[in-house]
């Protein structure tokens, strides 16, 4: 009998963020699917919410770092020591625990009139350029980059030095794609971070170097462990956030209505962020967190023999209609919206606080300070950065 060719990935995004028909029509299909991988393989992508959430709970699948000896991870950084997708189990939670007093309450607290300062500098000087500017120039990358020197606790005027090689690292990250100048720039990082770890010798304070550098003095990490998990934190931080402020600033513009309630009543901005990383959270030709089983296991009735790849399709699981009514229309008021944007189990990611509070800085007070605000360009002229895992684009002209 004649065999359908399988389903191959990446599904592209229509008009760079809108859900590809094909994974809408085959997330309708079934919560789970055999595929073919960008790197030729095949394998199985979960596409459904609760399958989602079980495979990422379940200790019988290695994180995205740790691929068997067959498959390549899909960017430099996953296998490297200390980048926490490399790492499972006690060993995971171990190095998880030395970076988390940066993520706590009280340090996002204190960075939050960091976020705000930052942010309402980077307005003003946005604002003083002649119109059209680049807002991706002004603001999208700056921003993160800006927050995570604070966070760091090195000089804001590195920001675009590191922030350039991060960029880099990310770069050309599809599984297939050529990797050689995305290790250069993950060594020039890693070097940079190291000579800056040290310096907090002399110059300790309340920020992420410090604490590294007394994880290592005290034996609880290597210098290599320390290191990676600063420039980890850095990448992870970076890209994700300048891509989704470009995202939810188009998602924006294609529904003035939603943009009308938001500047109407600036307290949706919380919602409204949530139902930005629900719907258009970043990605490229990215569908999703890869995972291995290292037993043969079996999902939604599936069986899947160990050591294959299951790609854990997090954007499709915000089109489950068992969790999200209407998933199709973008209601910034949605709620619940229990999405998983930031994944879920023991890898969940460890900045979501501090990225829902960059969001909620940009979202709630963007259109008060540029009511007007619109792309200088059609939306179709709009360059998606394709080689880059989160996307974003080349460039973000606007006018005011
Ligand atoms: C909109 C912004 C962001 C999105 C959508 C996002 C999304 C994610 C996702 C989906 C994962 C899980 C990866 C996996 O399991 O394979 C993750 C992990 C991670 N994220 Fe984020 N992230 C964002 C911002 C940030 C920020 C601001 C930071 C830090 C400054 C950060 C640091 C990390 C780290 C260190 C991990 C690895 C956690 C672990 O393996 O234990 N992320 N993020």
């Amino acid at each position: 009998m004649f065999e359908q060719p399988l389903p191959t990935l990446p599904m592209w995004r229509v008009d760079h963020i809108e859900p590809s028909p094909e994974m809408l029509a085959l997330r309708a299909k079934g919560p789970i699917h055999r595929v073919r991988f960008p790197s030729g393989h095949e394998g199985w992508w979960v596409t459904g919410y609760d399958e989602a959430q079980a495979v990422l709970s379940d200790a019988a699948f290695r994180p995205a770092g740790m691929p068997p000896e067959t498959f390549t991870p899909d960017s430099v950084i996953l296998g490297s020591p200390g980048w926490l997708v490399s790492h499972e189990g006690g060993k995971h939670a171990w190095l998880r625990m030395i970076v988390a007093p940066a993520f706590s309450n009280r340090r996002v607290k204190l960075l939050a009139q960091q976020v705000e300062t930052i942010a309402a500098q980077l307005f003003e000087t946005l604002a003083a350029q002649p119109q059209p500017a680049d807002l991706r120039r002004h603001l999208s990358f700056p921003l993160p980059a800006m927050v995570i020197s604070a966070l760091m606790g090195v000089p804001f005027e590195e920001h675009a030095f590191f922030a350039g090689l991060s960029d880099e690292v990310m770069t050309h990250q599809h599984e297939s794609g050529p990797r050689s100048a995305s290790r250069v720039a993950w060594e020039e990082l890693r070097t940079y971070i190291c000579r800056k770890m040290r310096g907090k010798r002399e110059e300790p304070g309340d920020n992420l170097l410090t604490d590294l550098l007394a994880a290592v003095d005290h034996g609880k990490a290597t210098e290599e462990e320390a290191v990676g998990l600063a420039a980890g934190v850095l990448v992870a931080g970076h890209e994700s956030t300048v891509a989704q402020i470009e995202f939810g600033l188009l998602a924006m513009f294609r529904h003035p209505q939603q943009r009308e309630r938001l500047v109407r009543d600036p307290f949706l901005a919380d919602k409204a962020v949530e139902e930005i990383l629900r719907m258009y959270s970043p990605g490229a030709g990215w569908d999703g967190i890869m995972r291995y089983p290292r037993t043969d296991v079996t999902i939604a009735g599936m069986d899947i023999p160990a050591e294959s790849k299951v790609l854990v399709g997090l954007p499709a699981t915000s089109f489950d209609p068992r969790h999200f009514e209407d998933p199709e229309v973008f209601d910034i008021g949605r709620d619940p919206n229990p999405h998983l944007a930031f994944s879920y189990g023991p890898h969940n990611c460890i900045g979501a606080a501090l990225a829902r509070l960059e969001l909620k800085v940009v979202f709630g007070s963007i259109f008060q300070r540029f009511p007007a605000l619109r792309l200088a360009v059609a939306p179709e002229e709009l360059k998606l950065r394709k080689e880059i895992i989160t996307g974003g684009f080349e460039e973000f002209p606007v006018l005011w």
